[in-house]
C-alpha cells in the first residue's frame, strides 16, 4: 500500500493522539468528510488545529499558527492578511467580516463545498450570509459537523426545512467518543 503522505501522518498523529492522550474537537476519523463530498473550491469556517484545512478561516492567532506549523507545504508567499500554502489558504479573520470579502479578495465566484465546524451558533448566520454574498450555487454543499453534539437547532431547523437545500443527515459519533453525532449535508438547489 502507498506510503501516506505527510499531511496523512500528521492526521494519523493527531487522531491517535486525541484518542489515546487528550480529546481534542477536530471532526476526527469516523465522522471525515471523504465518504461525503469531493470538491474543488472549499471555504472551511473555524480551522482549530487544521486537521481538515483547504481555504479555511480562523480567527484565533494560536489556531492559525498551529495550521502554519503542521502544513507540509512551503509558504508560497505573503500576501496581505494571509499565507497562501500550496493547497492552503488560511485568513485570519472572523468568518462574519470575511465571507463579503471572498469574490474581491480572493476572486472566488461559488464555493463548491462550505464545511461549517466554528461555534456553533454562527452556522445559520453565517449561511444566510454566504446566500446573501451569491456566493453558493446551484449544487454546492453545505457540510455541517455537530448537528447533534453539541447541536445546532437553529441551523438545522433550517436547512432541513428551507426548499433551497436538499439536506442529508450522516449518522456518525463525536469525534473519539460512543456519543451519537453525525455530519448534515445540504445540497444548494437554488
Ligand atoms: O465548539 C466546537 N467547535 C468550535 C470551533 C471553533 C474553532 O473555530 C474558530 N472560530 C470560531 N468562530 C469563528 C469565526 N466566526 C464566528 C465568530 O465571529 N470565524 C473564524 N474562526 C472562528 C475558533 O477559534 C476555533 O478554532 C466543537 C465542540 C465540540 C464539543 C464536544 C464535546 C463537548 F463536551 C463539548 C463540545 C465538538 C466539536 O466537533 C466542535 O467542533
Ligand atoms: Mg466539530
Amino acid at each position: 500500500v502507498g506510503e501516506r503522505r505527510p499531511s496523512q501522518r500528521v492526521i494519523q498523529a493527531i487522531d491517535q493522539f486525541c484518542r489515546q492522550k487528550e480529546w481534542a474537537m477536530n471532526v476526527g476519523d469516523e465522522k471525515g468528510m471523504h465518504h461525503v463530498v469531493n470538491p474543488a473550491t472549499v471555504l472551511e469556517l473555524g480551522t482549530y488545529c487544521g486537521y481538515s484545512t483547504l481555504i479555511t478561516l480562523e480567527f484565533n492567532p494560536h489556531y492559525a499558527q498551529l495550521l502554519y506549523e503542521s502544513t507540509e507545504s512551503e509558504r508560497v508567499h505573503k500576501p496581505k492578511r494571509c499565507d497562501v500554502f500550496f493547497q492552503v489558504q488560511l485568513v485570519e479573520e472572523a468568518s462574519g467580516d470575511w465571507i463579503p470579502k471572498m469574490r474581491t479578495e480572493f476572486g472566488v465566484e461559488t464555493f463548491d463545498l462550505v464545511f461549517l465546524d466554528h461555534w456553533k451558533d454562527r452556522y445559520l448566520p453565517d449561511t444566510k450570509l454566504l446566500e446573501d454574498c451569491g456566493l453558493l450555487r446551484k449544487g454546492s454543499v453545505l457540510l455541517a459537523d455537530n448537528v447533534i453534539f453539541p447541536g445546532t437547532p437553529e441551523y438545522l431547523e433550517y436547512v432541513r426545512s428551507s426548499p433551497q437545500y436538499e439536506s442529508q443527515y450522516f449518522q456518525s459519533h463525536l469525534e473519539y467518543t460512543k456519543v451519537e453525532d453525525g455530519l448534515e449535508k445540504s445540497v444548494y438547489l437554488d
